[in-house]
């Protein structure tokens, strides 16, 4: 048997890519092909880490190659991702962030920010490259989820210009309002000047590269919120709320704001949080203590994807206080909620940047 590089190229071009219903050939999917005998193997550049689709896409490859060479080939699938960017390099604001995701609810107390860091510790433990800017002023606790409440930012010059250093927690760069303003002098923080000081926070941080940088917004719909996703192009937003009737109409002002033509952000989905409740010695129990589904229906009703719902558990509160999001080792249960947001929000992203025009890249000094 005379396997060649056409034959392989020519067999993957029949697998679709499910979300991007494009083929792997044409999506420049396919590399590094080696042929040995009847052994092939090559490896498939995913659009993200935390893709979920990993091992259907593999299969699919698998069955192309025994279809379309012959059954006997033994085929290795290696596995990579090179997660992608409509803004990477082609925006002055943050350029080597290839993706920035803004993490919104309407009403306060819902879970955002437990979300957020879990969301983020998720991602990291995929393997992307993952930023954490707490833009909650009035109440920054992400600082407190990470176990570095009394992180103080390094300042280094390049280029003649200070920059912020980020703290390192778990693998995630942090900067939060929380590391500048103690919470007993939040109330400082007013307005304009508050949104003023953020988008220069957030400018003036020494991110490097990342795949996402998400952004812990404050509760409600505000100037802060109006500016920040005007000041750099963000991605997309994602919108926690609790199944509860009064949380779930804030969402959906929320939701309401960022689609206002002038703003047009992109909703990348909806996540239910304490969508029920689960104790730790009955965990086949749910009780739906703030209602059922509501965060579903929020999403059919503005035609948005629904990207799961988080158990309200005590290990998810232990971990925000004791500075290790609950993903990094709580009960199979939550951790696969939040590694199901993760996945279901990173194909979001990539859905989302696969339909984008394709933008001119210009050189940027950063
Ligand atoms: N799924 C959950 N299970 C258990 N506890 C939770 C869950 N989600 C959030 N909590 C707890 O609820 C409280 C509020 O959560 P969090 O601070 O994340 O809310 P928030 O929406 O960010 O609040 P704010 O409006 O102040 O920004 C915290 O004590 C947190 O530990």
């Amino acid at each position: 048997m005379n396997i060649t590089q056409e034959a392989v190229l020519k067999a993957l071009s029949t697998v679709e890519e499910p979300d991007l219903k494009k083929d792997l050939v044409t999506l420049n999917m396919v590399d590094k092909i080696s042929i040995d005998g009847n052994k092939v193997s090559f490896t498939i550049i995913l659009t993200t880490p935390a893709c979920p689709l990993k091992e259907l896409i593999r299969k699919r490859c698998e069955d192309a190659i025994h279809e379309h060479i012959n059954k006997k080939v033994e085929v290795t699938v290696n596995m990579t991702a090179e997660v992608t960017s409509t803004r990477f390099g082609t925006t002055p604001v943050l350029p080597k962030v290839k993706n920035v995701i803004a993490i919104a609810s309407g009403k306060g107390g819902v879970g955002k920010s437990t979300v957020t860091s879990n969301l983020a510790m998720a991602l990291t433990k995929s393997g992307a490259k993952v930023g954490l800017l707490d833009a909650d002023i009035y109440g920054p606790s992400i600082p407190t989820m990470y176990g570095v409440e009394n992180g103080k930012p390094e300042v280094t010059e390049v280029d003649g210009k200070n920059m912020i250093l980020p703290i390192e927690s778990l693998g995630v760069k942090i900067i939060s309002m929380g590391f500048l303003a103690p919470a007993e002098n939040a109330v400082v923080w007013r307005g304009p000047m508050a949104s003023k000081a953020l988008t220069q926070f957030l400018g003036d941080t020494l991110w490097g590269e990342l795949d996402y940088l998400l952004i812990d917004l404050p509760p409600g719909t505000s100037d802060i919120h109006l500016t920040l996703v005007q000041a750099v192009p963000v991605t997309g937003v994602l919108i926690v709320t609790t199944p509860q009737k009064v949380a779930l109409a804030d969402a959906i002002k929320g939701v309401a704001m960022f689609r206002q033509p002038q703003i047009n952000v992109p909703v990348l989905g909806v996540v239910e949080n304490m969508a029920y409740f689960t104790p730790a010695e009955l965990p086949d129990n749910k009780y739906y203590i703030f209602g059922k589904d509501g965060g579903k229906e929020l999403s059919r009703r503005f035609g948005v994807p629904f990207l799961g719902e988080i158990p309200l558990v005590q290990d998810i509160r232990e971990g925000g206080d004791n500075g290790v999001p609950a993903v990094q080792d709580a009960d199979e249960t939550t951790v696969k909620a939040f590694e199901g947001l993760a996945q279901g929000l990173a194909q979001q992203v990539a859905i989302r940047n696969a339909s984008q025009p394709k933008t001119q890249k210009v050189e940027i000094k950063v």
